[in-house]
């Protein structure tokens, strides 16, 4: 048995990037103390200046209070030591996307925390049973996919694994909802619901671009005024990163078959370093970087 959300003060995360300092952002915003770990103190501080960044940006538009911001900023308390995660309830696990770095991660953690602590990982593609089975506790694993920005988007998908049990799932469905967040479940099966469905979607239309259906500003604006979606296909895809489309692509196309193949042109931009929004350049061009 997990223990209840009413016994949740303290949450684990475990990652600093991207997805790991958003989790912690939000955590803490919603009155958890927060312990947010890393490999290294700069990984940590990085994962703390995008917190400000975006707990600025809230306090700026009016989102949110600045004493309101000051308090979440101080509930995080960073560490490159996995050893201080040892009285946390709850933990989300949100390193890179490598099964072997992941299994690690999960076979340390249990060594460290109490054995009704719910272990969620954020993987966006990779098995859930395949990461369980590092632990001797495989019932207490669950998927809990954050989505990217995480202070920014409502939803969170839960994964329930071959041997997540019934109270591990219905803690990871509570915990994403007192962080504001609504929930969907799905089963642990490749690419789960959201990227099972988006990244050929991604692909097909990178595809339509080098095949020369339309232009790509043509192709988003279609999809956009077409279907109703806030991003077209080859924006999107520099926002999430050409090279994470690429990796998650690739593990579809593996586990799932040839309609998950990677477009060609995706794995070209790749290979020549044009990885989208955080480069600078990817189907677009951007000033920022
Ligand atoms: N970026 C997205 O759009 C997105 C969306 C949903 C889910 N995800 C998933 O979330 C996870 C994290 O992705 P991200 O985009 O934040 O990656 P990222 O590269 O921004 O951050 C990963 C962090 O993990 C750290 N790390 C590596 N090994 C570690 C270890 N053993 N202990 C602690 N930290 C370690 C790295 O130093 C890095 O800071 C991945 O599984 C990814 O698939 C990403």
């Amino acid at each position: 048995m997990v223990r209840t959300l009413d016994s949740v003060s303290r949450v684990g995360v475990v990652g600093a990037g991207t997805m790991g300092s958003g989790i912690a952002q939000v955590a803490a915003t919603a009155g958890y103390d927060v312990v947010l770990r890393d490999v290294e103190q700069g990984y940590v501080d990085d994962g703390f200046d995008s917190i400000d960044d975006s707990l600025g940006r809230l306090v700026d538009r009016g989102a949110l209070g600045e004493s309101d911001a000051d308090a979440a900023r101080e509930r995080i308390e960073g560490t490159t030591d996995l050893a201080d995660l040892a009285d946390c309830d709850l933990v989300v696990e949100a390193v890179v996307e490598d099964m072997d770095v992941k299994r690690d991660v999960f076979d340390e953690l249990e060594e460290r925390v109490d054995g009704d602590v719910l272990l969620g990982t954020n993987t966006s593609t990779l098995s859930i049973t395949r990461i369980a089975n590092a632990t001797r506790s495989p019932e207490r694993v669950v998927g809990l996919h954050f989505m990217n920005p995480v202070p920014v988007m409502d939803g969170v998908e839960v994964v329930v694994g071959e041997k997540t049990t019934d109270d591990a799932v219905d803690l990871a469905h509570a915990f994403a909802e007192d962080l504001g967040k609504e929930t969907w479940e799905a089963d642990d099966k490749p690419g789960f619901v959201t990227n099972r469905i988006l990244m050929p979607w991604l692909n097909e239309g990178i595809r339509a671009f080098d095949e020369g259906v339309a232009t790509k500003a043509d192709i988003d604006r279609g999809m956009k005024l077409g279907t109703n979606v806030p991003m077209g296909p080859l924006e999107l895809a520099d926002h999430i990163g050409l090279d994470v489309v690429l990796h998650a692509s690739e593990t579809l196309h593996e586990e799932l078959g040839d309609r998950y193949k990677p477009a060609y042109l995706l794995r070209r931009k790749v290979d020549a370093g044009d990885l989208g929004k955080k480069s600078g350049e990817g189907f677009y061009v951007y000033d920022d970087g």
